[in-house]
C-alpha cells in the first residue's frame, strides 16, 4: 500500500487551526457583544471604574484549574487577562499610572501582563506620584509594588474616608516563575461593588517599634513597614487574612510593647493563590 503524502494531512490540519481561529475570534466578538449589554447594566459610564477584581481573581482561579496540554499556563493567563482588561477599557476608559522607583522592567511587565497595550500606561517616580495621579481621574488605576518602596509609608496617603484605596494584589495566582511575578498593589477609586475584603489592608501607626512587635504582627499577618517620625515611629501596612481580624493585630503589637496610635482600612483584596510545582491551586502560605 502507498504511504499517504504528508501535504493533505497537513492542509487538514491547516484547516482545522483555520477553523478554531475563525471560531475564538468569533466568540471574542461575541463577549463584545455581551459586554455591550453589561454596561448598560452596571451604568458604568455613570459610576467610575468598571473593575471588579474579585470576579477577576476568580476567573483566574478558574482558568488555572481547566488549564491542560502544552499551552504554557503563562500565555492562557496573558491572553485571558488581555482580553479582561481591555474589555474593562471599552465598558469604561482608563489608564495604568505606575510606580517604576524599583525597577522599570519588571513593572511595565507586570502592567502588559495584566493591561495589556490598549490601555495606556504612565511611568511615575514614586508611589506618590501614582497616587496623585489618581486624585484627578475617576476611573483610573494605580500599580504600586507590594513589598514597599524606599519613598516609605505611601499607603498613608490612602487613609482618608475619599482616597483611593487598595483594590487589588496581582498576580492574581501566583508561581515561583511567573513571568510577571513582581507583586503589585492595584489602587483605585473603588466602585462600592468593587470592594473586596477577604484580605483587608490597614494603615497601622505605631511607636515602640522593635524586632518582637515585628515578629508577633507577623505570626498573624503581612506587614510591610516603613520609619514614622521619632526614632522607634513605624508605619505599618498590614494584611489582615481572611479569619484574622486587624484587633488581633493590634493586641499582639501591644502584647509585644508597641503602642498604636492609628489604624485606618485603606483596602482589600482576593485571598492569594499559588500555583504548586505539581500545578494545583492552594491559598498562598499553605
Ligand atoms: O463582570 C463584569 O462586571 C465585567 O465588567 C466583565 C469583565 C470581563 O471582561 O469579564 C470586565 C471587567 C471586570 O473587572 C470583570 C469582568
Amino acid at each position: 500500500m502507498e504511504a499517504k503524502a504528508p501535504v493533505p494531512s497537513l492542509a487538514a490540519l491547516r484547516a482545522e487551526i483555520d477553523r478554531i481561529d475563525e471560531a475564538m475570534h468569533r466568540l471574542l466578538m461575541e463577549r463584545g457583544d455581551i459586554i455591550a449589554r453589561l454596561i448598560e447594566v452596571k451604568r458604568t459610564a455613570e459610576t467610575g471604574s468598571a473593575f471588579r477584581p474579585a470576579r477577576e481573581a476568580e476567573m483566574m482561579r478558574r482558568l488555572v484549574e481547566r488549564h491542560r496540554g502544552i499551552l504554557p499556563l503563562d500565555t492562557a493567563e496573558s491572553i485571558l487577562r488581555v482580553i479582561i482588561a481591555t474589555f474593562t477599557y471599552v465598558q469604561a476608559p482608563y489608564r495604568v499610572h505606575a510606580d517604576l522607583s524599583t525597577g522599570e522592567a519588571a513593572m511595565r511587565d507586570s502592567a502588559r501582563f495584566h493591561f495589556g497595550f490598549t490601555v495606556p500606561f504612565e511611568g511615575h517616580l514614586g508611589a506618590a506620584g501614582v497616587i496623585r495621579a489618581l486624585d484627578g481621574a475617576h476611573g483610573d488605576l494605580g500599580l504600586v509594588p507590594a513589598a514597599g518602596t524606599a519613598a516609605g509609608a505611601w499607603w498613608a496617603a490612602l487613609e482618608a474616608a475619599d482616597a483611593p484605596k487598595i483594590i487589588a494584589r496581582l498576580p492574581f495566582v501566583e508561581r515561583a516563575d511567573h513571568p510577571a511575578g513582581l507583586p503589585v498593589f492595584a489602587i483605585a477609586r473603588p466602585h462600592p461593588d468593587a470592594l473586596v475584603t477577604e484580605v483587608r489592608l490597614h494603615s497601622v501607626r505605631v511607636s515602640g517599634w522593635s524586632l518582637k512587635a515585628a515578629q508577633a504582627a507577623g505570626m498573624l499577618a503581612e506587614v510591610v513597614s516603613a520609619p514614622d517620625g521619632a526614632f522607634d515611629g513605624a508605619a505599618l501596612l498590614v494584611s489582615v487574612p481572611a479569619g484574622r481580624t486587624i484587633d488581633e493585630v493590634v493586641a499582639a503589637l501591644i502584647g509585644a510593647g508597641a503602642s498604636v496610635r492609628s489604624q485606618t482600612l485603606v483596602g482589600g483584596h482576593a485571598t492569594r493563590y499559588t500555583v504548586s510545582a505539581e500545578g494545583a491551586l492552594v491559598p498562598t502560605g499553605h
